[in-house]
């Protein structure tokens, strides 16, 4: 039997998994699901935020679906590394080997008007794929060192790690527009120098695919000028995650934004791109979209289940469509529905 381990974590992390493993059961009532605890309230159970049956239990599985981890009262931990973020969220991926982490943003047509751009630069929707480098850089760099003077972090790229993901950033775009963005910052940065040459060896196998490089910055700058010059964007790990979440604005919120974390084989582990939003945490509003369409992703690479895959996104796409908005998705004055409502109207329309 499929096995699925389910990571609510912490904040809107158990609201919004909840939904999205109601569409999963719909979907897919074969896969057997196994919920155990991570983060912050791993740590409150245990008192660390990654118990080794958690890990143990993903390890025994075929994919991970997570909600997130965090939030303000874990981050006065002392020890940073039982803070949730390092010492559960890295961890996994680390020993998972989920060094491949897609994040598409997509903006539908429905959503245009609550994008952060000007309609016209969205219109006909944007389909933009970030590629983010998931197990290295500055996240994974050792020293890593704080003594209340002076603190030390440490970006460490190996070829072999930049080989990899320069692999998946050129199949993806064979498989969509064949342009592949790698971003980088050459320019001061010597594991940015080594990256961008890497990148060059890789395209030598990728005749078919356009390759361009863009420094950070200008990245930074040309997607929310021009997003539809892109289509796949490959980066290192900090570059991608602050460019993943610029990118969620442009397709309307971070609340849309699925992403998978892929190694070697099919294993792989699905979470929303965004956090834990203590913010809104407990108040039933957090758009559960991102991590319903994580699952979609979910049955397509954990999986190969393309059919269950789309009947979940084309659900999705209707919903937006007949009008459907939690908050962050709304424009003033338009009426909104709560985070089980959302989930509500897209099993009703599987
Ligand atoms: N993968 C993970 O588990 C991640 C965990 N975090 C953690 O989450 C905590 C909060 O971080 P923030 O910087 O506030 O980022 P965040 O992504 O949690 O929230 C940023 C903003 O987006 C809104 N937002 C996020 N998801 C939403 C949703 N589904 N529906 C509606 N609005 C949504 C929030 O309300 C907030 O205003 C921190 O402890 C952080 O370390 C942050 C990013 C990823
Ligand atoms: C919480 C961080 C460690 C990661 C993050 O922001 C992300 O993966 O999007
Ligand atoms: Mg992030």
């Amino acid at each position: 039997m499929p096995k699925v381990a389910v990571l609510p974590g912490d904040g809107i992390g158990p609201e919004i998994v909840a939904e999205a493993v109601r569409v999963l059961r719909v979907v897919a009532p074969d896969i057997e699901l196994t919920e155990a605890l991570v983060g912050g309230a791993a740590y409150d159970a245990t008192g660390h935020p990654l118990p080794p049956e958690t890990l143990e239990l993903c390890k025994a599985s075929d994919a991970v679906l997570l909600g997130a981890v965090g939030g303000p009262k874990w981050d006065v931990i002392p020890d940073p590394n039982l803070r949730p973020e390092r010492g559960a969220l890295l961890p996994l991926r680390k020993h998972l080997g989920l060094y491949a982490n897609l994040r598409p943003a997509i903006c539908y047509p429905a959503l245009a008007a609550a994008s952060s751009l000007k309609p016209e630069l969205l219109e006909g929707g944007l389909d933009v794929l970030v590629v983010r480098e998931l197990t290295g850089g500055m996240y994974f760099g050792l020293p890593k060192e704080n003594d209340g003077n002076r603190a030390v972090d440490t970006c460490v790229y190996t070829k072999d790690e930049i080989v990899r993901i320069a692999h998946v950033g050129f199949q993806a775009a064979q498989k969509r527009g064949k342009k592949l963005c790698s971003v980088d910052k050459q320019n001061v940065l010597m594991t940015s120098v080594l990256w961008r040459a890497t990148v060059e060896e890789v395209a030598k196998e990728y005749p078919d695919v356009q390759l361009s490089h863009l420094l950070v910055d200008n990245a930074a700058m040309q997607l929310v000028r021009w997003p539809k010059q892109f289509d796949v964007i490959v980066t290192e790990n900090l570059f991608g995650d602050i460019l993943s979440d610029q990118a969620a604005m442009l397709t309307g919120s971070l609340g849309m934004l699925p992403s998978a974390s892929l190694g070697t084989g099919t294993f792989g582990l699905y979470e929303p791109c965004h956090g834990s939003a203590p913010d809104i945490a407990g108040k039933g509003i957090a758009n559960p979209l991102a991590t319903i369409l994580s699952v979609a992703m979910l049955l397509r690479y954990s999986f190969g289940r393309e059919t269950e895959a789309k009947r979940i996104e084309t659900a999705v796409e209707a919903v937006l469509g007949a009008g459907l908005r939690t908050p962050d998705i709304a424009q003033s004055g338009e009426a909104t529905v709560g985070t089980i409502a959302m989930a509500d109207a897209v099993l009703a329309q599987l």
